[in-house]
């Protein structure tokens, strides 16, 4: 019962509730302790593309690459949830806006350059990365959220795979 409530069906990665809850109870300590972490929100680029010409069962399967590839590349202390529909989200502990720049910039290296094949047929992932992390000025997780989301949309205006970090102070 556990399991259904806190795992997205689809993807088996953190639903977007248990995230924000396991997300909430980190931020505040961090704050209380005085620690780090950045968030990191990703949108796949013209998903629906996908859904409309190979239909909804290859889109699953495409969403349920990227969730294992996150998986992968990512470390068993980060945390990886389904926002939901084609938007993922990431949180990485202990780290500030310079390392987290470097895990952006390694998953948009494995993300954009490799061509993987699902049902017959060959893509080029491609996903828009927002950054945001843990400082001074960030008072809760919501504003946490907005910074990557607001982050994430600028790098979207960029047509390419590529993340943007939320502005610093
Ligand atoms: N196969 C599948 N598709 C889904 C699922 N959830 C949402 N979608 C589809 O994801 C698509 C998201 O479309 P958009 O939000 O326009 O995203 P996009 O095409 O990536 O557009 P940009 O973000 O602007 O690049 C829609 O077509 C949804 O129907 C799901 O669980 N499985």
């Amino acid at each position: 019962m556990t399991h259904l409530a806190e795992y997205d069906a689809l993807t088996g990665l953190l639903n977007r509730r248990a995230f924000l809850q396991k997300l909430d109870v980190y931020f505040k300590y961090a704050k209380r302790y005085d620690k780090q972490g950045t968030l990191i929100f990703i949108d796949l680029n013209k998903f629906k593309l996908i859904n409309d010409a190979y239909g909804h069962s290859t889109g699953d399967a495409y969403l349920k690459f990227i969730a294992e590839h996150l998986v992968k590349t990512l470390r068993a202390t980060d945390m990886i949830g389904r926002w939901g529909g084609d938007e993922f989200i990431v949180f990485i502990h202990e780290i500030n806006a310079v390392p987290a720049q470097k895990v952006a910039t390694k998953l948009v290296n494995s993300f954009c350059s490799s061509e993987i094949r699902i049902q017959g047929h060959t893509f080029t992932p491609s996903a828009s990365f927002g950054l945001s992390s843990i400082e001074k000025h960030i008072q809760d997780v919501g504003q946490l959220i907005h910074g990557a989301d607001v982050a994430m949309y600028t790098a979207k205006t960029a047509g390419t795979c590529g993340w943007e970090e939320a502005a610093r102070k």
